[in-house]
């Protein structure tokens, strides 16, 4: 039902001069879901979110939103709400002036623009001069202007960057309800975990080329399990792990024991008479997964 609201690239390719930013580049984009565009800087995100919408021409391949390239879409703004950079505002308009000089272009009432200034959490500052916001507020501005439209495809080129932690949660929320909506949202970044719980799949690219693309749980089953140690028993601790052929690593004041269960570090531990004082659970390294897959594409 929703699929003319998806984002499908394919083979696409940009080339400037001798640098190919964006490398034979193949994915799609589902409705209904945050989908994280993942790669380390110069990757190609932002050139590829550009072809995306039009602002640059494809050396080959095709980029569409819905079914169609961008620039064939009749009224853009209601299909497509992005933020590319949070810095191209007028310093003298307010906040409120921003959004009203958007709105006749986009076709919609001056209702929708206090609306989405409310939306946004900038109500309070809607009548101060941009050049005086934030990082942040001009970050929940671009958004603003992006939902102007009321689009179905939501497209974010860094949007966590410059906002404060009670902003990252905010914008988390506000992205897994616009998924919950059936909408599509895409949202770059140069840092799995800064959206690590906000995306339903990743699509990874390193130096313009597509290196992995799944559900998140999918990256999650590349990852090692990790247990994090703390002991005072250093030597007789290391014994035990060259014994039972574990890789050990520190970080902080613990010991990581890679690719292992807390409960087998437990038991073998307890069977050595190897005093712990901490054994817990340290998660997926999910970052390392993330680092690995890029260096990958970097090399290739
Ligand atoms: N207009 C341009 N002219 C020449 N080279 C460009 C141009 N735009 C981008 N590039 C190059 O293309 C490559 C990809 O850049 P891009 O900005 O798309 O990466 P990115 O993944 O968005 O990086 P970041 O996380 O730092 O924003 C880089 O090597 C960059 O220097």
């Amino acid at each position: 039902m929703h699929v003319s609201s998806a984002i499908t690239v394919e083979h696409l390719t940009k080339r400037f001069g001798s640098v190919t930013a964006v490398d034979d580049l193949s994915f799609s984009v589902r409705p209904g879901a945050v989908t994280g565009f993942l790669g380390p800087n110069g990757s190609g995100k932002t050139t590829t979110l550009r072809m995306l919408l039009g602002l640059v021409e494809p050396t080959e391949g095709s980029a569409l939103v819905g079914d169609r390239p961008y620039r064939e879409i009749g009224r853009p703004a209601q299909l497509v709400g992005a933020a590319l950079e949070a810095s191209s505002f007028h310093p003298g308009r307010t906040g409120l002036g921003h959004l009203r000089t958007l709105a006749p272009q986009i076709g919609v009432p001056d209702a929708r623009c206090h609306e989405v200034i409310e939306l946004v959490g900038l109500a309070a500052a809607k009548s101060r001069r941009v050049g005086g916001y934030s990082m942040g507020m001009r970050q929940r501005l671009g958004l603003a202007a992006a939902l102007l439209g009321d689009p179905s495809i939501i497209i974010l080129d860094e949007p966590a960057n410059g906002l404060d932690p009670q902003g990252i949660v905010w914008l988390r929320t506000l992205l897994r309800a616009f998924a919950a909506e059936g909408r599509t949202v895409l949202v770059s970044s140069h840092v799995l975990a800064e959206v690590q719980h906000t995306v339903d799949d990743v699509v990874i690219i390193g130096a313009g080329r597509l290196v992995h693309t799944s559900p998140l749980s999918g990256l999650e089953a590349l990852a090692e399990q990790r247990v994090l140690v703390r002991t005072p028993a250093d030597r007789a601790f290391a014994d035990l792990a060259a014994t039972r052929g574990w890789r050990v690593t520190t970080e902080g004041s613990s010991l990581v024991v890679h690719d292992v269960t807390a409960a087998a570090v437990g038991a073998a531990a307890f069977a050595a008479s190897v005093e712990l004082h901490q054994l817990s659970d340290g998660g997926v390294g999910l970052e390392e997964v993330f680092l690995r897959l890029t260096d990958q594409g970097v090399a290739a």
